[in-house]
């Protein structure tokens, strides 16, 4: 799931990430064999059909879902940071398949087009939905607004928590990860950077 396809014109573009095709019949099977391996009793009314609600939210979980990536001329010269905070984010970490949820704030500094304001959300959900590391989630979400939007300066911070260590392992419950991946002035201009740190620092 590496190719984000970007179709129509420049500045419009519908966001489409080709996912692996998914074989709904195997996973389906591969889901009973596990849960009966497991020991549990797939003939209790209530565990009959979780191999395939399994299946489905997994499938959800791991699905980008496509969006139009809206832009507008930035007619009025907006030079300063627009920045959306406490952005929910719902991913799954690829070393256990459980969740790491927490959230995104997501700033840039405009060049010649600004960005529909809802496509901050939506370019992290589309991200978000497949296995993969906080850390590489957060740079491609910062890739990919430099890349569509050609700014001055991008900025992303998530502040997330894993499950896999906060409800097993070492059980470290309430601890957080904090990853950031800035681009242009907003990690080269020492005033931009800090004030974009500044402002995500005060949502924590
Ligand atoms: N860097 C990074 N590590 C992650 C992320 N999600 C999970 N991990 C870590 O991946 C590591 C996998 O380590 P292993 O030792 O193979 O797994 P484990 O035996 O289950 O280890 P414990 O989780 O310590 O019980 C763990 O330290 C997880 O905390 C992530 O987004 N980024
Ligand atoms: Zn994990």
């Amino acid at each position: 799931m590496e190719t984000v396809t970007v179709l129509e014109d420049r500045w419009h573009p519908r966001v489409v990430t080709d996912g692996p095709s998914i074989d709904r019949a195997r996973a389906h099977g591969a889901a009973v064999d596990l849960l009966t391996a497991l020991g549990l009793d797939l003939t209790v009314e209530h565990l009959a059909d979780t191999p395939r609600r399994m299946v489905d939210a997994l499938v959800e979980l791991t699905s980008p879902p496509e969006f139009e990536l809206t832009t507008f001329p930035n007619d009025d010269e907006y030079d300063e940071l627009v920045l959306v905070e406490d952005i929910p984010v719902q991913s799954l970490c690829e070393h256990h398949l459980l969740p790491f949820v927490g959230v995104a704030h997501v700033g840039y500094l405009p060049g010649g087009r600004i960005l529909g304001l809802s496509k901050f959300a939506r370019m992290v959900d589309h991200h978000a939905r497949r296995p993969q590391t906080q850390e590489r989630l957060t740079k491609r979400i910062a890739d990919h607004l430099q890349r569509a939007l050609e700014p001055r300066g991008v900025g992303v911070v998530l502040d997330a928590q894993h499950t896999c260590m906060s409800l097993r392992g070492a059980r470290a419950t309430g601890s957080r990860t904090l990853t950031s991946a800035l681009f242009g002035q907003l990690r080269d201009d020492a005033r931009s950077r800090s004030e974009f740190l500044d402002l995500t620092r005060g949502r924590r």
